[in-house]
């Protein structure tokens, strides 16, 4: 069975507060998807319908072609890991792990007990008496560790310090190239962890921006460096995202394409021609003026 997702025309208010406006996209199996979006953009409502903790009541969500609301066939292949409230939670790390085992139906106990090694969590200890970092680091280890055909972060990572998500980031693309699934990770660590995208969804005030491959979306703008007055006169007009400058050494970032003849001039002018980061391209596509 293949779980592809389609989300259809989605709407969502809130009391009359619209959260969601007119959504579409497909996602494909196996593939790492970012889901960008400035705070308040929707990211957290949009991810609670696709794990069908509400229902949509207008358009639509399929995930192989089914309605996955109330669809026990469905929904045992979707897990949905967010910051999680555990402060009532008195069951220790490794009765939980033993308890997912037995509703995840592809869940890997001795990957579920690396990852907590790796994580440093102590197994015998109530989770509601771990600290904020280390019950994230749980969620990623259920997440990881569910090996769910779609599996879905809302942000869970963000209590963990640098060297835990790095080894978050690590184990995901390990363990994701062995055994490919649907992974939709919602974030503001853009430039932390734009290199685990293949493809990057944006959405902007509750509406759709764009979808599209990683690479291809970098490749839509480009780094121009080299003295100040010769870039300068080189960019022209072209829209820029944002500039540097060292003494009379000036970065910019462009966003438009440079076809080769430019790119020829550019080198001819003695000008560095370099790759654009996704984080400029995600200010630029969701600030107040474009
Ligand atoms: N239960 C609710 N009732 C009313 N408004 C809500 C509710 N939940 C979210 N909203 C509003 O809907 C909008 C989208 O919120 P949502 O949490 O989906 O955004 P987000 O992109 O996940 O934001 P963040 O990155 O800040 O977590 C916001 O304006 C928020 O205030």
């Amino acid at each position: 069975m293949t779980f592809d997702v389609e989300v259809n025309n989605v709407s969502l208010h809130y009391n009359g507060f619209a959260a969601l406006k007119d959504i579409s996209f497909k996602l494909d199996n196996g593939k790492i998807y970012g889901l960008l979006g400035r705070n308040g953009a929707g990211k957290t409502s949009l991810l609670t319908l696709l794990a069908s903790f509400r229902k949509v009541k207008s358009g639509s969500i399929k995930i192989g072609g089914e309605n996955p609301f109330e669809n026990a066939k469905i929904m045992q292949h979707v897990t949905f890991h967010y910051e999680a409230d555990y402060s009532e939670l008195s069951e220790n790390i490794k009765d939980m792990l033993d308890d997912a085992e037995r509703y995840r139906p592809y869940f890997d106990r001795d990957y579920a007990h690396y990852l907590a090694d790796r994580f440093k969590l102590p197994l015998k200890k109530p989770i509601k008496k771990l600290s904020r970092g280390m019950q994230s680091a749980f969620e990623v280890t259920l997440g990881l560790a569910s090996r769910t055909p779609i599996t879905i972060f809302d942000e869970t990572y963000l209590g963990m310090d640098a060297p835990a998500r790095e080894i978050f980031y690590e184990e995901l693309l390990e363990d994701q190239a062995n055994h490919p699934r649907t992974m939709i990770l919602s974030t503001h660590l853009v430039s932390e962890m734009d290199y685990l995208f293949d493809d990057v969804i944006i959405i902007d005030q509750g509406k759709f921006v764009l979808h599209e491959n990683y690479e291809t979306l970098v490749s839509k703008g480009a780094s121009i460096t080299g003295p100040a007055e010769e870039v300068d006169t080189f960019v022209g007009n072209m829209t820029r995202l944002n500039e540097q400058k060292l003494g009379n050494t000036k970065a910019v970032m462009v966003y438009g394409e440079l076809d080769e003849t430019r790119r020829t001039e550019a080198q001819r002018k003695g000008l560095e021609v370099g790759p654009i980061s996704l984080q400029d391209l995600f200010i630029y596509l969701t600030s107040e003026e474009v």
